[in-house]
């Protein structure tokens, strides 16, 4: 059986999804799961594209032991040399260098002629072969490139040392049919292909992703690429889990393998989820809040009687395990064994922290379940890099009168308590025009969302928003069994990562003013 390779791009495609901008300590945290789930190569970002992302791209190579680490970077030395400036200390660096094939973009974006392309493409993969053992060239738009010309791009990138040749279907414009019959005139036409990796990448832009990876396995790919809950750019990339376990599932079928463990499906994509504030929509395969969800009467009456009558994949193949009861009386040491056995050890330090957090909820909440202990870990409250942090709030609302909003909000550097209060049109209202007084920034709320994270009338609450200002965007989280609670949660966590991303971008400029 064939063993496919699977390129985990969250961490540079998955965050070209607009409004998300991850931390270097998110990306390792979302790395070290992405180990943990078995991914093959994990594209940490394009380190030439700023000197955070160079920063969170060495930061990722440092950690991560059991995958390649590769960086993207155009068809330009500078480029290269960034990328290998960050990934020189990776256990396996790995070079993702591309260029654009198609008419249309030869012709408006590069202005360049195919003999340039051929050029550029080839001096650039040479280039790259002087500083990483592996080399992967990619023919940005290959679905919509003439196919004699993308012939010509493939052996040129093989004979320049390419190990991996990816051919994208950028746009998603292609349909699986076309996208394997793509692949199967490389494999029949480019001399020396058989000593290359061919991999495919997939956008969702028709809805085809997912479907047109899968095509180009059967047509004898042996990597995809794509993305966790298939975040990406514009309509996203193929969901590296719908593909892993339509591998695993119809395995007789596609006589193909991975090396992912399926078991780390679920929290990988919580994870994902959480750090990027991009929600998981109920209806999403593998996934999805409903993915194992029976309504129906004569569905249910099924599931009753035998479970393969409506469930093709088991809620346990992807990590869900059967939901275990904490209540406002247990103690510190079950606390910590089940915190365990979710797969979340914690410091003495943290589990105090937690424990606290836990038996406020306790009083407010009868059962406490498996979701609700992981939505409070993964809440993270104390963020050691975080400005402010939510100390308490009060609201006074009546039919008759104005809603109003009191915040204490600590400023972590110096611990001072800082206190204000606020009118607004609704609760939340008061409560994010309170939040804007105190720590002083002028932002647009330009989306605000919210989810009930458990079950019952208890269920804690989950809050979304996205702030703007001057141009950048930035999405915020909190959880509560209050959603007045989350909601100011959601909106300090959006402000401080706001704040951090401004200080990425002004260290960035003053870089950049020293160097000129
Ligand atoms: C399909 C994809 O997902 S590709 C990856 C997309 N990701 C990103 O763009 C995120 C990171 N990008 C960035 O931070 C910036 O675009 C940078 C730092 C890389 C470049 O910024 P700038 O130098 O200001 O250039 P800008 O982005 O405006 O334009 C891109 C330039 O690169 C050229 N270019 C685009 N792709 C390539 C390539 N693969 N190889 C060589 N040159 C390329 C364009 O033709 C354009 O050149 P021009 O300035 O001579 O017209
Ligand atoms: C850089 C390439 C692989 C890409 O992201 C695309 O073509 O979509």
């Amino acid at each position: 059986m064939r063993t496919i390779y699977i390129f985990d791009t969250t961490l540079r495609d998955g965050e070209q999804s607009p409004g998300v901008n991850l931390s270097a300590r998110e990306k390792v945290e979302i790395a070290s799961q992405l180990e943990k789930l078995g991914v093959n190569v994990i594209e940490a970002g394009f380190a030439a594209s700023s000197p955070g992302d160079l920063e969170a791209v060495r930061e990722v190579a440092k950690s991560v032991k059991n995958a390649s680490v590769a960086s993207l970077a155009r068809s330009v030395r500078g480029d290269i040399d960034k990328a290998w400036e960050a990934l020189k200390v990776a256990e396996s660096p790995y070079l993702h260098v591309f260029l654009a094939t198609s008419p249309i973009h030869r012709e408006y974006k590069l202005n360049m002629t195919k003999e340039q392309v051929l050029e550029r493409a080839e001096e650039a993969v040479r280039y790259g072969k002087k500083f990483f053992p592996i080399v992967e060239f990619s023919a940005e738009d290959a679905g919509r490139t003439e196919i004699d010309f993308l012939c010509e791009v493939v052996d040129r990138a093989i004979r320049a040392g390419a190990q991996i040749i990816n051919l994208p279907d950028t746009v998603g414009y292609l349909t699986p049919e076309e996208y394997a019959e793509m692949f199967a005139e490389i494999r029949r036409r480019v001399p020396g292909i058989e000593r290359v990796r061919l991999s495919a990448h997939c956008h969702d832009d028709l809805g085809m992703a997912v479907a047109n990876s899968l095509a180009a396995i059967q047509a004898g790919v042996e990597q995809v690429e794509g993305t966790i809950n298939g975040i990406g750019e514009r309509a996203g990339n193929a969901a590296i889990e719908e593909i892993a376990m339509a591998i695993k599932t119809r395995e007789s079928f596609y006589q193909a393998q991975t090396t992912l463990n399926l078991k780390e499906i679920d929290r990988t994509s919580r994870l994902v989820s959480k750090l990027t504030g991009m929600f998981v929509p109920a209806n999403k395969a593998v996934v999805g809040a409903n993915a194992f969800a029976h309504e129906s009467g004569i569905h249910q009456d099924g599931m009753l009687k035998n479970k393969s009558t409506y469930e093709i994949i088991t809620p346990e193949s992807i990590g869900l395990e059967t939901r275990l009861v904490l209540g406002k009386h247990s103690g510190r040491h079950a606390f910590r064994e089940k915190l365990e056995q979710l797969g979340y050890p914690q410091s003495d330090d943290q589990l105090n922290f937690l424990f606290a957090r836990f038996k406020e909820l306790a009083d407010r909440k009868k059962e406490i379940t498996d979701d609700d202990l992981i939505a409070l870990v993964e809440e993270k409250l104390t963020d050691s890099a975080d400005l402010f942090t939510l100390e308490s709030l009060q609201i006074s609302y009546g039919s008759h009168s104005l809603p109003t909003a009191s915040l204490r909000i600590r400023h972590n550097p110096d611990g001072r308590l800082l206190e204000e209060a606020a009118c607004g049109n609704g609760s939340v209202d008061a409560i994010f025009k309170t939040v804007d007084r105190i720590v002083g920034e002028k932002v647009e709320l330009v989306d605000y969302r919210i989810q009930s994270v458990t079950q019952g009338k208890d269920a804690l609450g989950e809050v979304y928003v996205q702030l703007e200002q001057n141009g950048l965007t930035v999405r915020g989280r909190g959880v509560s069994t209050d959603v007045l609670e989350a909601s100011a949660r959601a909106y300090v966590d959006a402000v401080n990562r706001l704040i951090r991303r401004k200080e990425v971008m002004q260290a960035a400029e003053t870089e950049a003013k020293v160097s000129i």
